[in-house]
């Protein structure tokens, strides 16, 4: 927790305290904004929002808390020729679903209902700098410190600090610190007990951990994370025309609202198999984890022995159009279907969108096998948890090249 000492310097730092929220009445919205790591891709930053929805239902009786959703600005991964930047999350996820949960808004609600105040108090997550390093020990603390690299925010003549954030560079705030950290999202309280803030922004929110993974809250709060409708209709057409896959078909019995569903273990999938097949910036970073074309085909072959009917595999993949050549070659015993979007559609759902649709064709898939590590495979073993498929068809991933017998991954299982 916080070292006093830090704790005091902080009010005694601050020029600009005067000009802040210092006293507010409950009723009165208080918001926290959060960002992340740049390079992260999409798929952590959904882990994020699950540890920053969490916490931030866990404020209810600390005032009218709301988190607001980052817009989305152009990820690292999103190669199509268009930028894609201050998409709302409504583009991804359902936001009723989303609300059921935590009381979430969009970042255009947020400028709507605050305006461009300046914020109170921006806070700059940072590792601690021993961590994992010598004598060190794990345990929950946090500190203000130094910042350890730079951030986009600097001091201007009105006193105020200007920065950019999720690619609005017209962002004021009346601090900024930097908070060395380690420990669960929940420590992040005891930051917002300083002062009487309305508005709060958590820069690098990645560095806090989960509360609790995966327990009953956490798989609340995952279930919460439905798909926009619109994308979960184009999903649903296209594994009724290409792979014969229904609800009734597959067993699949997912009421309309997540906090109608129950425990079940009876979902069969479409009579098709799903492999995930990361390619691109995986192949470098983590080459051993990464099987070739023809060896991800016969490690299919192996799980067709015990699924001797199902003659069809759907192709997840962020290869490129000369690896979809050799990739098509490599799984010719098979009947491949793929979705591939026309350009009209890349530019209405976007590549996240896309992602989404396989994702979301995968994980009704009869047998999912993914790439190992990738948090894109992970969210699909979540989704069929939810479903409620044997864990046996879903927790499976692809061993790399010169590798018979690899590490599977850990099997979470749903908690309601
Ligand atoms: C090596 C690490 O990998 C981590 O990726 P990893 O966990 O797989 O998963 P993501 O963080 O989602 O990043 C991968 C991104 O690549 C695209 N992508 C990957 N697989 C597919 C696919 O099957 N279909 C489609 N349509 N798109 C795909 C998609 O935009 C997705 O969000 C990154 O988050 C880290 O930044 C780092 O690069």
């Amino acid at each position: 927790s916080c070292l006093e000492d830090k704790c005091v310097s902080y009010h005694e730092e601050s020029p600009t305290n005067s000009k802040r929220t210092n006293s507010i009445a409950s009723s009165v919205p208080r918001y926290i904004l959060y960002d992340v790591n740049a390079p992260e891709g999409f798929n952590l930053r959904r882990d994020v929002f699950m540890r920053m929805a969490i916490f931030v239902r866990s404020l209810a009786d600390s005032g009218d808390w709301h988190l607001v959703l980052p817009s989305w600005t152009h990820l690292y991964h999103w190669k199509s020729p268009f930028t894609q930047n201050h998409l709302p999350w409504s583009q991804y996820f359902d936001l009723p679903s989303l609300q059921k949960f935590a009381p979430v808004i969009e970042t255009s609600q947020f400028f709507q209902e605050y305006g461009s105040k300046p914020l109170d108090a921006v806070y700059i997550l940072q590792n601690f700098k021993n961590a994992w390093k010598g004598d060190f020990k794990w345990e929950e603390k946090w500190i203000f410190e130094n910042c350890s690299s730079r951030n986009s925010f600097s001091r201007d003549g009105d006193g105020l600090y200007h920065g950019d954030v999720w690619g609005y560079d017209n962002i004021t705030a009346f601090e900024v610190k930097c908070v060395s950290f380690q420990g669960q999202v929940k420590q992040l309280k005891e930051l917002l007990e300083l002062n009487r803030d309305r508005a709060v922004l958590i820069d690098h929110a990645e560095i806090a951990l989960h509360n609790h993974f995966g327990n009953r809250e956490y798989w609340r709060c995952r279930r919460s994370m439905r798909f926009a409708k619109h994308l979960e209709e184009v999903a649903k057409y296209f594994r009724a025309t290409f792979l014969n896959s229904t609800d009734e078909s597959d067993g699949i019995n997912r009421p309309d609202d997540w906090t109608q569903e129950k425990p079940l273990r009876n979902a069969k999938g479409g009579p098709y198999f799903c492999a995930h097949l990361r390619r691109r910036d995986f192949l470098m970073g983590r080459p051993n984890l990464v099987p070739n074309f023809e060896n991800a085909a016969s490690q299919i072959r192996k799980y067709q022995k015990s699924y001797t009917d199902v003659e069809t595999i759907f192709i997840s993949t962020d290869a490129s159009q000369e690896e979809l050549t050799e990739l098509k070659s490599s799984f010719q015993d098979f009947n491949i279907v793929k979705y591939e979007p026309s350009p009209n559609e890349i530019k209405k759902f976007k590549d996240g969108g896309i992602a989404i649709i396989d994702q979301i064709i995968c994980s009704h898939a009869r047998l999912f096998v993914g790439t190992c590590e990738s948090t894109f495979s992970f969210r699909i073993q979540e989704e069929r948890e939810i479903m409620g498929f044997n864990p046996e068809s879903t927790f499976n991933c692809f061993c790399g090249n010169n590798v018979t017998d690899c590490t599977q991954p850990s099997k979470w299982l749903i908690v309601h």
